[in-house]
């Protein structure tokens, strides 16, 4: 059986764990892809590392460049990341005539579409299992075990380091600054980490999934992202009194106005099963009509586990890759000349109900005051807690937990509970999804 030539570019993180698993899972993979999958070719920029990596055993570069323009490569990987050089190389490897694998969530969630076409029009294919929750096969779930549904709703924790983050940070009252570097030192965060902590490696991913779901083109720019750098432990303490947990949440819904596309933390009750998904693991929870509520969970992160949707993406072009383009799975799960031009719905027009934290003078009329802002904006409340002021204080914290109701009519509410005389400084707001519905 004639092999098929892979060229790797990037042997970092998820290409030292390619490497290792394709090399020791060699014949089991063999076995089902039908022909040998053999890396040919390395580059990285770090020829010390690749050298160390591959122990000699196969050819490397320097020059990502020469790896996609190679007559002999058949798939190229891409796992260096960013969106400026790899693009190009992505682009380059498709004008070559070669498919392409990659864990590239960035690149794709911003330039996918373009990427996608060109492939389409070479008649190439572009896979990126790892991309969205590294070893959970979603994107395989979503493009082919659902197609019978129309899917209502995805909601998921697709961010190990920050899910890490909380987690540290709320079993062993870590410093969110400590965890971080833990995160890092793991392998999970990204090259830039804000890309982690403010929520838009989450949105990324959550935009390829709203893709693949709807059969909607990758909409990035309108995706609304907000991280978890203004969470405070307060915050988390009092969501749990209240029996909710805050996780960071990608929520896309499709609605009969449009398409919610929202990263932000989110308050879970804690009786749900994904709100016990801890550590750098990710879950995602699909609503289909037919099937219901499905839940995928596993390793969001890290090398082996991204390595393993990599390399079954590899498996997956291998057996492809004969057919003719028009009897392949398509990319993003719809035919390309089916998609939908659903508009992303305006953040101010999302219904979800809302964990509100205010500090008020403890006086009364208080209260009074404030529950009638909620019912002018047609807001009802359904739970509300109240904080004894501490020791020689005269201010308390109040949280109130409220209905569904629309994201314009809280901002309205916020703003006039924020400008009463007897509320300090800003009103801390949560979202809340019961993920039930
Ligand atoms: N680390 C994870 O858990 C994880 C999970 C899923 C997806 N991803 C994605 O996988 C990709 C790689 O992530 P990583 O964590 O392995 O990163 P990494 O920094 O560990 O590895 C990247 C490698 O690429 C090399 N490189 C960078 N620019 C290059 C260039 N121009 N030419 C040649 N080599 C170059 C670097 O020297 C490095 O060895 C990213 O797109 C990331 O978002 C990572
Ligand atoms: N930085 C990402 C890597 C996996 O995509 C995370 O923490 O989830
Ligand atoms: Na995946």
């Amino acid at each position: 059986m004639k092999p098929i030539n892979v060229g790797l570019l990037g042997i970092g993180t998820v290409g030292g764990g390619t490497y290792t698993v394709l090399t020791r899972n060699q014949e089991e993979i063999t076995r089902r892809a039908g022909r040998p999958i053999r890396i040919v070719k390395v580059a990285d920029r770090n020829l010390a590392l690749a050298k160390e990596v591959t122990k000699g055993e196969v050819e490397v570069t320097d020059d990502a460049f020469a790896v996609v323009t190679d007559p002999n490569v058949d798939i190229v990987v891409e796992l260096i990341g960013g969106y400026t050089v790899a693009k190009e190389l992505v682009l380059k490897a498709i004008e070559n005539g070669k498919h392409v694998v990659t864990a590239n969530k960035a690149l794709l969630a911003v330039h996918g579409n373009e990427i996608f076409a060109a492939a389409q029009k070479k008649g190439v294919i572009v896979a990126f299992e790892a991309a969205v929750a590294g070893g959970i096969p979603i994107i395989k779930a979503l493009r082919e075990g659902l197609t019978a549904n129309r899917i209502e709703w995805i909601a998921g924790i697709i961010n190990g380091t920050t899910n890490f983050i909380l987690t540290e940070m709320r079993e062993k009252g870590l410093d969110f600054a400590d965890v971080l570097k833990e995160a890092q030192r793991l392998g999970y965060a990204e090259a830039d980490p804000t890309f982690d902590v403010e929520g838009i490696d989450a949105a990324h991913k959550l935009t390829i999934m709203s893709a693949i779901g709807f059969g909607i083109p990758m909409q990035f720019d309108k995706a609304y992202t907000e991280g978890i750098t203004k969470l405070t432990g307060d915050d988390i303490r009092y969501a749990e009194e209240l029996g909710y947990r805050v996780k960071l949440l990608g929520i896309t819904r499709k609605t009969e106005k449009g398409v919610e596309l929202r990263v932000h933390p989110t308050l879970i009750p804690e009786k749900r099963l994904i709100a016990n998904v801890n550590g750098a693991m990710n879950a995602v929870l699909v609503m289909g009509d037919a099937v219901g509520p499905t839940m995928y969970y596993g390793a969001g992160a890290g090398a082996e586990p991204t390595a393993s949707s990599v390399v079954a993406d590899l498996v997956d072009v291998t057996r492809m890759h004969t057919a003719d383009p028009h009897h392949r799975v398509p990319h993003l799960a719809f035919q390309p000349d089916q998609l939908s031009d659903l508009p992303i719905l305006p953040m101010e027009d999302v219904r979800t109900s809302y964990y509100l934290r205010l500090r008020a003078q403890d006086k009364p009329g208080v209260l009074a005051d404030i529950t009638r802002i909620l019912a002018d904006q047609e807001i009802s409340i359904d739970a509300m807690l109240q904080k004894e002021p501490d020791e020689g204080e005269d201010q308390a914290d109040i949280i109130i937990l409220t209905h569904i109701t629309v994201e314009r009519n809280i901002n309205q509410a916020i703003a006039k509970i924020e400008a009463l005389p007897t509320i300090n400084g800003k009103v801390i707001r949560i979202r809340m999804e019961s993920l039930s519905r």
